[in-house]
């Protein structure tokens, strides 16, 4: 039962030899003495387990069945309803509920959704929305910003933006873009970034003194790059940096972009897969006005941001809510509060510190429509000064 792993799961970072039980035996012929710990170290430890305990007991009040007439935040009342009434109805029968599918406006294919994305045709922003929705019309911001103000302005339908790549890591301006504006994220996008160097028709890749791209190509391409010791050009987008190659001519200029850029732009594609990692994916996430309805036939993923109060081992016990519920997270970002970046604590004894505070951005693989999610939300509320749901949306598993 959860427990006894509990604590187990809690002191995975310690080390267990300093633990001193003071007298099991006794604890378990009910003296009642507890499980005590001699020093200020093992006085957190006492609070892990009580802690452990008191949040095990709860996970397991929320998996007894409700009293008759109640229903759980997101359980089927349908079924809870009828059940406390006495009718034995065929539930069969009952009217089948509305999902997702019977409220989305447009078909799948995406045939009737504009989707905006930073940068110019072939670049990767722009394949990922084509890959989400094959049949989309895509629209090029110049800015992430811009892509996010189209939405709001109702121009488009939807924005994509890249938030993550595995190798180059975060892209933290869409984190912050994410808390400034109130869209929603309804979907992900994982896509395979293949990196091809690019230059003008007849240029060999020896012959290159700068290369030009968005920056996180140039960095996913770093080791390539060294290696053939060009100085590294920021662009705006891939396909921008090709597009400068291609109009301004310039030989001794390379681009990293797609092979799609070099068929647009009309340029030579010198070297082919140049990133530093064979598997270079980029998350991106699609964001609208409204939010989805989540669903639990596919499996979903949660976005959140939140901020927490002072304190030792408040992010423990945040993170916590998660694990104790057997909901995996799939990432944790954290970014500084612009608004407050500093807090002043003051120590009578040593004056007052100034320590960062935070923003927490994490990503958990449960939907909004499971109770254990919900409950998991409600638990957090409890450390959180500020806490906001991002989206809920199915998790991209087609590579
Ligand atoms: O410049 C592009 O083509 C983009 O779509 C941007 C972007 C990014 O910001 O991560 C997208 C995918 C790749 O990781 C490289 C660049």
């Amino acid at each position: 039962m959860a427990l006894k792993a509990v604590p187990i799961w809690v002191c995975a970072n310690h080390s267990c030899t300093h633990l001193r039980f003071t007298d099991l035996g006794s604890r378990r012929s009910g003296s009642g003495s507890n499980l005590r710990f001699d020093c200020d170290k093992f006085r957190k430890w006492e609070w892990c387990l009580a802690s452990a305990q008191r949040a095990t007991r709860l996970v397991e009040d929320e998996k007894k069945p409700l009293a008759p007439g109640l229903s759980s935040p997101g359980g089927n009342e349908q079924t809870q309803v009828t059940e406390s009434r006495g009718f034995h109805k065929d539930l069969n029968s009952l009217p089948r509920p509305l999902s997702a599918a019977d409220l989305s406006p447009s078909p799948g294919d995406g045939s009737k959704v504009r989707i905006a994305y930073q940068g110019i045709p072939g670049a990767y922003s722009e394949a990922a929305a084509l890959k989400a929705y094959p049949k989309c019309e895509t629209v090029p911001c110049d800015q992430f910003e811009a892509a996010f103000k189209a939405v709001e302005l109702w121009l488009v339908d939807k924005a994509i933006l890249p938030i993550e790549n595995s190798v180059a890591g975060s892209i933290h301006r869409n984190y912050d873009l994410l808390l400034c504006h109130r869209l929603h994220i309804v979907g992900e996008v994982q896509l395979v970034v293949n990196h091809c160097l690019l230059g003008l028709s007849g240029v060999r890749k020896e012959e290159l003194k700068c290369v030009l791209s968005h920056p996180q190509a140039l960095a996913q391409c770093e080791m390539a790059l060294n290696k053939l010791g060009v100085v590294k050009v920021n662009a705006d987008d891939t396909a921008g940096a090709a597009q400068i190659v291609a109009s301004d001519g310039l030989r001794d200029t390379g681009a990293i972009a797609s092979a799609r850029a070099a068929e647009i732009y009309g340029l030579d594609i010198l070297a082919e897969r140049i990133q530093d990692d064979c598997d270079n994916i980029t998350r991106f996430l699609i964001l609208a006005r409204e939010p989805i309805i989540p669903g639990t036939i596919k499996p979903h993923k949660t976005s959140i941001v939140f901020s927490l109060e002072e304190g030792p081992g408040v992010l423990f016990k945040a993170l916590a809510v998660f694990a104790l519920r057997e909901i995996n997270l799939s990432k944790i970002e954290s970014r500084p509060q612009r608004k407050r970046p500093l807090r002043v604590v003051d120590d009578s004894n040593k004056g007052s510190a100034k320590y960062f505070d935070y923003l927490f951005y994490v990503d958990f693989e449960a939907s909004m429509a499971e109770p254990r999610a919900q409950y998991a939300l409600g638990h957090l509320q409890e450390f959180a000064r500020f806490l906001r749901v991002l989206g809920c949306y199915p998790m991209d598993t087609a590579l």
